[in-house]
């Protein structure tokens, strides 16, 4: 894949696939949040579209695919049923052979192509590349080499379900620079929703203009 960097283009060696994790149970935000609309189309159209313009290929783990076919991509279920976001990770894994994955979750509209570009470059010498925002890891928003995935299927036979309990597997580096891009971008980014007042918030977000928006770091993961 080319990346298009501010000042250059680049070519990068790695075949890049995306998983979108969209298997989990909606429960806090009473249906399924993948399909609310914003902006005249689903949260998960949304994601599609940015997920396509920084990787070659996508994979989307549903536990239930019939509800995407729609959408025209390739659609596989958990192997290790409801045991979270790593198990969503290990069957994006074990579908589609790529050298490396940028992972998302199917709840997060507004995610930035110039963030998980920079995740992406800093993968070269590492296993795992984490995003930091607020005080905290986002491993939803992560990049992950393929060399990793023998030790989540290890990880996930023994019932550990934890992300972090990934991170010692490999070398991982966490980014908390995300150098020349939009602060505001990068807020965003990093916004997902759970409950039906952060659908309502997203909602608000383009209503405004943008020197009225405050995002409320609150309602970020
Ligand atoms: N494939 C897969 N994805 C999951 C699983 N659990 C959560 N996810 C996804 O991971 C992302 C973050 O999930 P959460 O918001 O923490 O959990 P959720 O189950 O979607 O929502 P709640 O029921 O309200 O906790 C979402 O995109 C979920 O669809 C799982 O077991 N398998």
């Amino acid at each position: 894949m080319t990346i298009i960097t501010g000042r250059m283009i680049v070519s990068d060696p790695l075949h890049w696939c995306g998983i979108i994790l969209a298997g989990g149970q909606s429960s806090r935000m009473g249906r399924n949040k993948a399909f609310l609309e914003l902006e005249g189309k689903p949260v998960i159209e949304h994601v599609i579209d940015k997920m396509r313009a920084c990787t070659d290929d996508l994979i989307l783990i549903t536990n239930d695919p019939e509800e995407y076919d729609h959408l025209g991509i390739q659609t596989a279920c958990d192997v290790f049923p409801h045991q979270g976001p790593l198990a969503g990770i290990h069957a994006g894994m074990k579908n589609k052979e790529a050298e490396g994955y940028v992972v998302t979750a199917c709840d997060t509209p507004y995610i930035s192509v110039s963030i998980y570009q920079l995740l992406k470059a800093s993968l070269v010498d590492n296993d795992i590349v984490i995003p930091t925002y607020a005080g905290r890891s986002h491993p939803l928003s992560g990049v992950y080499r393929r060399n990793l995935a023998q030790e989540i299927e290890c990880l996930m036979e023994e019932g550990k379900r934890s992300m972090k309990a990934l991170y010692e597997e490999g070398h991982t580096v966490y980014m908390d620079d995300f150098n020349g891009i939009d602060t505001e971008e990068v807020d965003l980014h990093f916004f997902n929703m759970n409950h039906p007042e952060d659908y309502d918030y997203a909602k608000s977000i383009k209503k405004r203009g943008k020197e009225q928006r405050q995002l409320n770091v609150n309602m970020i993961r």
